[in-house]
């Protein structure tokens, strides 16, 4: 006998998502929207075929159901953001011979009064809550929590878990990552999950400290320790964090001799101001971060191995922007608003060529300098939208900056010298590196550096 649910089965699937009383939406493993329902369509006011093969964070705002597809991990009575309205998700990926090939959305919505009444509760409770942070920002020190982290791909999920893990211990934590990857914000956010969150969150840029002050920063100095030494003495970053955390901004930087003493107060949990005859008990919690290979540095006699494994219990590498391409959107987005609302003009979007640019370029500063470039697009559209040419020309593609007389040779050394430095950029200036990369033998690159006189 022939099922109902075999002859059916469209019109059954049809008849249920259509009319149930939430807003529906399958995508598929890539995140592209395989379904939508007419409830979800009404609510966003878009056309089901307009949205049927779109990236579901180009129609659904705040979605993750791109992440659960990747990952496979459900996740049940999220709080989303769509419309102005918050919302209650349930985002469950869809398996087929134990596979997961996408995933299913449903969005609890009720347009009744009580659903209203909720929804300002809601939004009272998070303005509450929003007002605890800045008093707890100002009390503490930390400006940052997981929530400010914007991303969607799933690698920074994975860093947030990981985060989620091991901020209630006390164990150091060694942030690494180029530079400009959000490292800090990390650190603001351990902190903040960390039962030390109601104490000081002290921060020390290692590079920033001439060499010999970087005692008396770190450990404090008594009235008349050295000429120069403030009347009273200063207290030091390892005091001022005492019950918190200490953030080692850039270690790899640490002088050595600064290295052992800093050895010594974690061993023995107290430290001895500069000029002291005495010592005095500390508790801090060390996050230490660098863009440096640390291992190298130990190699070359440069860190100390024994301070590396006291604060390298538990490693955690941000990756960089160019391996995210998932984030680039809607941190794009995210900045454009930004500026935007600081600067007080209206921008509307972003053009998509602009993505499509912002996706390949390979983001040698990270975040820091897609902030920027977004920003200093903010400021020179004469539009309410980013378009092509509000992009610095370093990053447009190179065929827009080329000019109608050049032949074919012109162009192909163009293309190339720009190539060459790029890599070199990406590379931070090492040549072997950047010769493997270009797949090109060292003494082919050093030829063309010469040539083209980078
Ligand atoms: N996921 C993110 N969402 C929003 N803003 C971000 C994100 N990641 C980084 N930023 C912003 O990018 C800038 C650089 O971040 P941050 O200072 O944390 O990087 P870093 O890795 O510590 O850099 P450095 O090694 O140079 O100190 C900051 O302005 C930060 O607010």
């Amino acid at each position: 006998m022939i099922s109902i649910l075999d002859q059916y089965r469209d019109s059954i699937f049809e008849t249920f998502f259509g009319n149930v009383d939430h807003c529906i939406v399958i995508v598929d493993r890539e995140g592209r929207i395989s379904y939508l329902n007419e409830g979800y369509c009404r609510f966003l006011g878009v056309e089901k075929e307009a949205c049927v093969g779109k990236h579901v964070t180009d129609v659904i705002e705040n979605s993750r159901m791109h992440i659960v597809a990747e990952t496979g991990e459900q996740e049940m009575a999220d709080l989303q953001h769509i419309n102005g309205d918050y919302m209650i998700a349930n985002r469950i990926p869809l398996q087929s011979d134990d596979e997961v090939v996408g995933a299913l959305g449903m969005v609890l919505f009720r347009d009744t009064d009580e659903w209203k009444i909720m929804n300002s509760r809601i939004k009272d409770l998070l303005l509450e809550l929003e007002a605890y942070r800045t008093q707890m920002q100002k009390q503490n020190g930390t400006k940052y929590s997981l929530h400010d982290i914007i991303s969607s791909s799933p690698e920074i999920s994975h860093v947030k878990e990981k985060v989620k893990k091991t901020a209630h211990s006390d164990v150091s934590v060694l942030l690494r990552g180029e530079s400009g990857t959000g490292k800090e914000l990390f650190a603001h956010s351990i902190h903040h999950l960390s039962e030390r969150s109601t104490k000081p969150f002290v921060k020390v840029n290692c590079a920033a400290i001439p060499n010999d002050l970087i005692e008396a920063e770190l450990f404090g100095y008594e009235e008349g320790a050295f000429t120069g030494a403030k009347k009273g003495g200063k207290r030091g970053k390892f005091q001022m964090a005492h019950g918190g955390t200490l953030f080692l901004d850039e270690i790899g930087d640490m002088p050595m001799h600064a290295q052992v003493k800093i050895l010594r107060v974690l061993q023995e949990g107290e430290v001895e101001a500069v000029g002291s005859e005495s010592t005095e008990l500390i508790d801090v919690r060390i996050i230490a971060a660098t863009n440096q290979q640390l291992e190298k540095l130990i190699e070359e006699n440069r860190f100390r191995e024994d301070l590396y494994y006291r604060i390298n219990v538990v490693p955690i590498q941000i990756p960089p922007l160019r391996e995210r391409g998932d984030d680039i959107r809607v941190l794009a987005k995210y900045f454009v608003q930004k500026a935007a609302d600081r600067i007080g003009k209206r921008i509307t979007g972003i053009d998509e060529a602009v993505y499509d640019v912002l996706q390949r370029y390979s983001w040698p500063g990270n975040i820091r300098e897609l902030e920027n470039t977004l920003e200093s697009a903010v400021h020179l559209t004469d539009e309410s939208f980013i378009g092509m040419d509000d992009l610095p020309g370093h990053i447009q593609p190179e065929s827009s900056i080329f000019q109608e007389q050049e032949n074919l040779k012109q162009i192909l050394e163009k293309t190339e010298k720009q190539t060459i430095e790029r890599t070199l950029n990406r590379t931070d200036g090492d040549k072997s590196k950047a010769a493997e990369w270009l797949g090109i033998g060292k003494s082919s690159l050093y030829e063309k550096i010469k040539k083209y006189d980078l």
